[in-house]
């Protein structure tokens, strides 16, 4: 937002459900560029109303907490299924001119219901996004793995264990995570947003870090004796998450920080799938968060100080 606020564009609209969240960002920003709408990506009518005009979208709308999917995948389903579809075939017929679709890791390879339906949202988005001349409305993604400190994630979590005085919970301490910070989620977005081309998913190379070392290096940084305690994976979860898949990184083209995995772009001839067969897929590795760089605890300690949240965190514990 603050990026955008800067800018030169004209108008930004945000677009959700939540009147508290909006107000709140209303009085945050208390600026005439912001204007706020009310509506649900499952409803195609609220989602049109707040087109007119623009051209640009970013769309962020999901369920993503994985065991509330795991319990509920039909509300999964609505807002992350349903939901990008009334967002894209709203912004072709509204001409808007460019779309970023915000995906996740745990769509590669998916297990859990938050993951399936936004590995069907990327399916949904790609294919509109065929069906579209770019001159009209390029339709386009992103996957991205843990954005560090995000509301309601483990680091906010440990901060708060280690404060309260609690035992810090750890699920299995040799699970791996990617690590993003909220600014590198933002390059990405705008990678995708200055540089896809319709049907692209755009991935940002990130390191990772276990569970384990992630906690040890919060303890560090607050000089915390909290005791550890395992508390086991939760639903729905898995040992490490993947950003590329082998069938993806087979096609994908390494842009340095970045990946492109390209839209298939054959059509639905069957005839050729029977034919010509295609490439060939060889023993591939995929790009995973045990395979990336594996932060040590002195590099993790490096990149949480980086965090603002983490910042003032540690100077109201230092000042207690
Ligand atoms: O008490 C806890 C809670 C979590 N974890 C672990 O910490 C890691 C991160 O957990 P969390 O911060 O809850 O994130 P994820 O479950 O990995 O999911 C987040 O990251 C995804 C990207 O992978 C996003 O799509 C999701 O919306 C977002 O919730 C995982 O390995 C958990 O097993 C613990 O060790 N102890």
């Amino acid at each position: 937002m603050k990026r955008f606020l800067d800018s030169d564009i004209k108008e930004i609209r945000i677009f959700s459900r939540d009147e508290k969240k909006q107000d709140d960002m209303r009085k945050k920003y208390n600026n005439d560029k912001l204007k706020f709408y009310i509506g649900d990506v499952r409803d195609k009518h609220s989602v049109k109303d707040a087109m007119y005009g623009v051209d640009y979208i970013f769309h962020a709308a999901a369920l993503k907490q994985v065991p509330s999917c795991e319990f509920f995948p039909m509300e999964a389903v609505k807002t992350n299924i349903i939901g990008t579809d009334n967002v894209v075939t709203a912004a072709v017929e509204m001409g808007v001119k460019k779309v970023v679709c915000l995906s996740t890791d745990k769509a590669a390879y998916p297990i859990n219901a938050m993951g399936i339906s936004k590995a069907m949202m990327e399916k949904v988005f790609v294919a509109k996004a065929k069906t579209v001349s770019e001159d009209l409305t390029t339709i386009c993604g992103t996957r991205y793995g843990n954005v560090m400190a995000s509301r309601g994630s483990v680091i906010p979590l440990f901060i708060e264990q280690i404060k309260s005085g609690k035992q810090i919970t750890i699920t299995d301490p040799n699970m791996t995570r990617f690590l993003m910070s909220l600014e590198e989620a933002v390059d990405l977005v705008t990678f995708a947003f200055e540089n896809a081309k319709g049907g692209d998913i755009m991935v940002q190379k990130a390191p990772a870090s276990t569970v384990g070392d992630l906690a040890q290096a919060v303890k560090e940084l607050f000089k915390a004796k909290n005791d550890i305690h395992i508390i086991g994976t939760r639903h729905g979860e898995k040992r490490y998450e993947t950003l590329l898949t082998k069938e993806e990184y087979h096609i994908a083209k390494d842009l340095g920080e970045f990946y492109r995995v390209p839209a298939d772009t054959r059509d639905l001839n069957y005839d050729k799938y029977f034919v010509e067969g295609s490439r060939e897929l060889t023993q591939e590795k995929e790009y995973n968060s045990a395979n990336t760089n594996i932060l040590n605890v002195e590099q993790i300690k490096e990149k949480l100080l980086q965090l603002d949240y983490v910042k003032t965190e540690l100077e109201a514990w230092e000042k207690r």
